[in-house]
């Protein structure tokens, strides 16, 4: 069974706190990576060994994840795949995907979730989906309300927080109006709420599916990966750790589902930072640093921003 174990060592070093922590399966070696702290961006994930290109150098599963409302009937309900027919209602792609899933749902069913839904659809929002199941899966006990915690938050103004009551209030009065009681939603505050948005909106990855064989795609360069619109979103534990860089040496795709793949784009030394593009690295240099501004609340000081490209 896939089980996350969290490892921290924290070592007090002459220059600064350093906090080596790997997360890894109990049925799969640790992959070559530690995350530690880096000069200026925060936590970040560095080899601990030489890693070639085109080497997976980690599988990841994700601890939150959602269909966009658009792919609703057409994806699994729990691991995004593709469905051969769509359906009318949600469905899943397999008994196992169903039996992984039948907790939360079980608690998503005893409401009426039509009012939250149309919001979400109207708005055009799709965070508030990964707060609604995180919070379904907080209700069976399937994880702790601090699950999430360890992540790093986005500031969210005070022009942000106010646009997240609507939607807070929504998603508290459909378990209110359901058969869930008050001592199993005592953790659902607006503080809460907006603290799994705020590294939620961080942290989540749009989930796009990519079109060709896994040969194919372990082969290929980022770039010429073809992929299909998104058709959900996901947060994972370890790739929330990788920080942003415009040319990546690191690259995240999606075969089939939800199971993320991390792959080297180039050759990587041991102590070497790996980092992801967060981004459609084919932007100019004006709307990537907009882009990364507004959405992840930094500048980027990397080469290729650097030298103006
Ligand atoms: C997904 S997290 C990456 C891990 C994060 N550094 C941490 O400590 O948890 C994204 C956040 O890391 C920081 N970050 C990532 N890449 C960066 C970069 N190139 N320059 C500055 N900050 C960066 C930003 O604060 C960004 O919002």
């Amino acid at each position: 069974m896939f089980q996350i174990v969290r490892y921290f060592r924290y070592a007090s070093k002459a220059k600064n706190l350093h906090l080596h922590s790997t997360f890894f399966t109990t049925t799969t070696p640790p992959p070559p990576i530690e995350v530690a702290l880096t000069e200026s961006t925060g936590r970040g994930v560095f080899a601990t060994r030489p890693i070639g290109a085109g080497e997976l150098i980690h599988k990841a599963k994700p601890v939150v994840s959602h269909p966009t409302i658009s792919s609703l009937n057409s994806v699994c309900y729990y691991c995004l795949k593709k469905l051969h027919l769509a359906k009318s209602n949600i469905g899943f792609c397999s008994h196992e995907c169903e039996d992984q899933a039948k907790a939360f749902c079980k608690i998503e069913k005893k409401g009426d979730w039509s009012a939250f839904n149309d919001y979400c659809r109207t708005q055009g929002l799709k965070y508030p989906l990964l707060v609604k199941r995180l919070a379904c899966m907080v209700i069976s006990r399937a994880v702790s309300a601090d699950y999430l915690d360890i992540l790093q938050p986005a500031s969210l103004s005070t022009h942000m927080l106010s646009l997240l009551e609507d939607e807070f209030l929504l998603l508290r009065n459909t378990f209110e109006t359901s058969d869930i009681t008050n001592e199993e939603i005592s953790f659902l505050t607006m503080q809460w709420y907006t603290g799994v948005l705020a590294r939620i909106r961080i942290n989540a990855f749009r989930v796009e599916v990519a079109v060709g064989s896994y040969e194919d795609l372990l082969l290929s360069a980022a770039a010429s990966v073809a992929a299909e619109a998104a058709v959900g979103n996901a947060v994972y534990m370890l790739p929330s750790f990788y920080n942003h860089d415009c040319d990546p040496n690191a690259h995240i795709l999606w075969i089939e589902n939800t199971s993320a793949r991390l792959k080297a784009l180039r050759d990587i030394q041991a102590g070497e930072e790996l980092t992801i593009c967060y981004i459609d690295a084919s932007m100019d240099r004006d709307a990537r640093q907009t882009i990364l501004y507004e959405g992840f609340g930094f500048r980027c000081n990397c080469l290729r921003c650097s030298s103006n490209d």
